[in-house]
């Protein structure tokens, strides 16, 4: 049996990643980031959406219960949004929050997150390249 995809799901404002703050967010952008991870994990049925909205980020964690697992870029939601926490802790496939930037290292606001605590996981301040460490977790799990 195939394996089941991994969802790459991203926040308000990360379809401005490489264009948005490059001191802080780095200059590559979402396509880029899809693209590497597209090359380094072959093996992974991965998908991709980015979404503005709380309501579509919560009904795309409800359509992914069941898969092999969640990248989650919050965005600012991470700070705000019960309902988000709420979706994650509704579904059973395991979720990894990922932040870019190391939220703790910035404004006060940005250490909380609310969404966290229903998470497998979080991983912050490692670039982009915290959307690849999550995945091979995911990966990794998926093997097991
Ligand atoms: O939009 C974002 C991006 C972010 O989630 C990050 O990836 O570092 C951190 C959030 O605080 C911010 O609102």
């Amino acid at each position: 049996m195939p394996a089941p995809p991994v969802l790459v799901l991203n926040g308000p404002n990360l379809n401005r990643l490489g264009l948005r703050e490059p001191d802080v967010y780095g200059t590559e952008t979402l396509a880029d980031v899809e693209a590497g991870l597209r090359r380094r994990f072959p093996d992974v049925d991965l998908r991709f959406e980015q979404h503005s909205g709380e309501g579509a980020l919560v009904d795309a964690l409800h359509a992914s219960d069941g898969w092999g697992g969640v990248v989650l870029n919050p965005g600012g939601y991470a700070h705000t949004s019960v309902a988000l926490r709420d979706a994650v802790a509704s579904v059973s496939v395991p979720v990894i929050e990922v932040h870019v930037s190391n939220v703790y290292a910035r404004e006060s606001f940005r250490h909380r997150s609310l969404v966290a605590p229903a998470c497998a996981g979080v991983i912050v301040g490692f670039g982009v390249a915290g959307y690849s460490l999550a995945v091979q977790y995911l990966a990794d799990r998926a093997e097991r």
